[in-house]
């Protein structure tokens, strides 16, 4: 059967499926270009989605109808997850899925860290218990927070982002290079505190704090996640 995989986050919309002649497809796009999309004909499309989305759901809906399958909470009841929140159906389904992801390259004690639009941190034992973690603000919505709230932290147009950790000497280096300080020391004082967990990185900014802490970039845990839905929870299909 072939599935169409969506993960629909807060910033971007990434897909993933295997075509007829077996090869891989990946793609992504920004929520407002959802419209020009051609989707694949596919058995299929199952979609993860961390907030409403109408506009996708329509579309896709169109599309699919009965085929479509939408995900916008945690199952409660997943064999081999077992939740700690009190409200389970709170938990972001991307969280989730990326700990179900994670599961399938380690059957060790996990870290899992997804750097999209908020930075999260999500620890699951061996025996796969959700043992909590953390929601802080990713980078570009931590950028915004300045650009946004104050008068005069502007994202100037004649000054150039830092990928560097080094001090800024305009406006948006101060910016950017902290931020990315701040990030980085956020996740070093979980790894830190955390030595018995192994770490697994994900999301859209997931790979330059991979490399500054030195540990392994896994792009696709969310799509992970989904390979585990359909080969377990929905092999009915
Ligand atoms: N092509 C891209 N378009 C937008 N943001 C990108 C892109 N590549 C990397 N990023 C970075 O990744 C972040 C989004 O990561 P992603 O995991 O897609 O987030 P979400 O799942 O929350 O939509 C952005 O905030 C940005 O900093
Ligand atoms: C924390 C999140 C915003 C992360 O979403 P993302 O950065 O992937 O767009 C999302 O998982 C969410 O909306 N969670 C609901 C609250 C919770 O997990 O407790
Ligand atoms: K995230």
């Amino acid at each position: 059967m072939s599935v169409l995989l969506i993960d629909a986050g807060n910033t971007r919309i990434k897909w993933r499926y295997q075509g007829d002649d077996g090869a891989v497809h990946r793609g992504g796009c920004a929520h407002a270009d959802v419209a020009a999309q051609q989707w694949p004909a596919v058995d299929r499309a199952l979609v993860a989605s961390v907030h409403d989305n109408p506009g996708l759901h329509r579309q896709l809906h169109q599309q699919f109808a009965e085929r479509l399958v939408w995900l916008s909470h945690p199952l409660l009841d997943h064999d081999h997850f077992r939740h700690c929140y009190s409200h389970p159906e709170r938990l972001g389904v991307d969280r989730w899925l990326a700990m179900l992801g994670a599961r399938k390259h380690s059957d060790a004690d996990l870290l899992v860290v997804d750097a999209g639009t908020a930075l999260t941190v999500d620890f699951l034992s061996s025996d796969n218990q959700h043992e909590g973690g953390f929601i802080v603000p990713g980078l570009t919505l931590a950028q915004q927070a300045l650009w946004q709230n104050t008068e005069r932290v502007r994202p100037y147009q004649d000054e150039v982002a830092s990928e560097q950790l080094q001090p800024g000497r305009d406006t948006v280096q101060c910016v950017t290079a902290g931020i990315r300080r701040q990030q980085i020391a956020f996740v070093r004082s979980v790894l830190d505190d955390f030595t018995g967990y192994v770490p697994l990185f994900t999301g859209g900014d997931g790979e330059w704090l991979a490399v500054a802490m030195d540990v392994p970039y896994w792009p696709e845990l969310i799509f992970d996640g989904l390979d585990t839905l359909c080969a377990g929870y929905f092999s009915a299909w």
